[in-house]
């Protein structure tokens, strides 16, 4: 049965990300605690709000551990807006986590970041099985688009939104924020495949774990020039050889050079450390 927005009570603003407003809210039968992303469509054009509606109902196919549960959608067509509803993540997003490490000063535990590394791994492995004949590429993953359950679980959320929202009508409008995971060959105008989204992982286990991008630079021109080029520090010292190494792996210019997402679950490292996590 197709929900209307009466069956919530809007229990609070939890964020207000590049594509729209999070709310957590709480649906009066049973009092189970979820989230809604409003999104108001209204400058959109037709094509984009088409793009939309397949690509939320391609959300509702995926169903997966490590991504974020599709419920519902409500269209209210007199404010443009939908309501696309979705499982609360206790944990909230890794952003959050990233800001509050770095203003403590302090690093995140190594096997948190191999835990990460692998659930997000898992996530990107659904989405690019190919689902009716289309991949779902998330074309923007970093750490704002990937939250945690109550149990530090992580969930992946906005893939595929990022697609429509890309478009050139609406990025100019809600699109904020450097791009300091864009991969070498989107900077040189190629087109996106599933490594491109290896190298925006690489580049969000490295910010993880050093509480800075792999790149950053005053000005996109500057960044551009340094994803080009692709050199970048180690992470700090406290972290294991193996997890720089697999990091850096991932964030290799060269496509043909980049892991794959299966070649990083079959790597014996990853393995071994897949196994303390079961
Ligand atoms: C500081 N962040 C939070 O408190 C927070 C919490 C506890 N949950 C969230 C966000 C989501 C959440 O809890 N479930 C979600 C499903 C899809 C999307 Cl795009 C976002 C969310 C956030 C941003």
């Amino acid at each position: 049965m197709t929900s209307t927005l009466d069956d919530f009570e809007v229990l609070s603003t939890i964020g207000t990300g590049s594509y729209g407003t999070c709310k957590k809210i709480k649906r009066k039968k049973d009092g189970k605690v979820m989230v809604w992303k409003e999104m108001e469509y209204g400058s959109m054009s037709e094509s984009e709000k088409q793009m939309l509606v397949s690509e939320v109902n391609l959300l509702r196919e995926l169903r997966h551990q490590h991504i974020v549960r599709y419920f519902d959608r409500i269209i209210d067509r007199t404010r443009s807006i939908i309501y696309i509803i979705m499982e609360y993540c206790q944990g909230g997003d890794l952003s959050s986590i990233i800001a509050r490490n770095r203003k403590e000063g302090s690093f995140i535990p190594e096997e948190f970041a191999w835990k990460i590394l692998i659930q997000t791994t898992w996530a990107l492995k659904e989405c690019h099985r190919r689902k009716n004949g289309k991949a779902v590429l998330h074309r923007d993953l970093k750490p704002a688009n990937v939250f945690l359950d109550a149990e530090s679980n992580v969930k992946l959320g906005d893939f595929g939104l990022a697609r429509v929202l890309h478009h050139e009508s609406s990025f100019a409008q809600t699109y904020v924020g450097t791009p300091y995971y864009m991969s070498p060959e989107l900077v040189n105008n190629l087109s996106y495949n599933e490594k491109s989204d290896v190298w925006s992982l690489g580049c969000m286990l490295y910010e993880l774990c050093a509480l800075v991008p792999p790149f950053t630079a005053s000005n996109q021109s500057e960044l551009n020039r340094k994803i080009r080029v692709g050199e970048f520090s180690r992470l700090p010292i406290q972290y294991s050889l193996e997890l720089d190494l697999i990091i850096r792996k991932m964030i290799q210019v060269e496509v043909v050079r980049r892991p794959s997402i299966d070649s990083i679950l079959a790597d014996p490292i990853v393995q071994c450390k897949q196994e303390t996590l079961e």
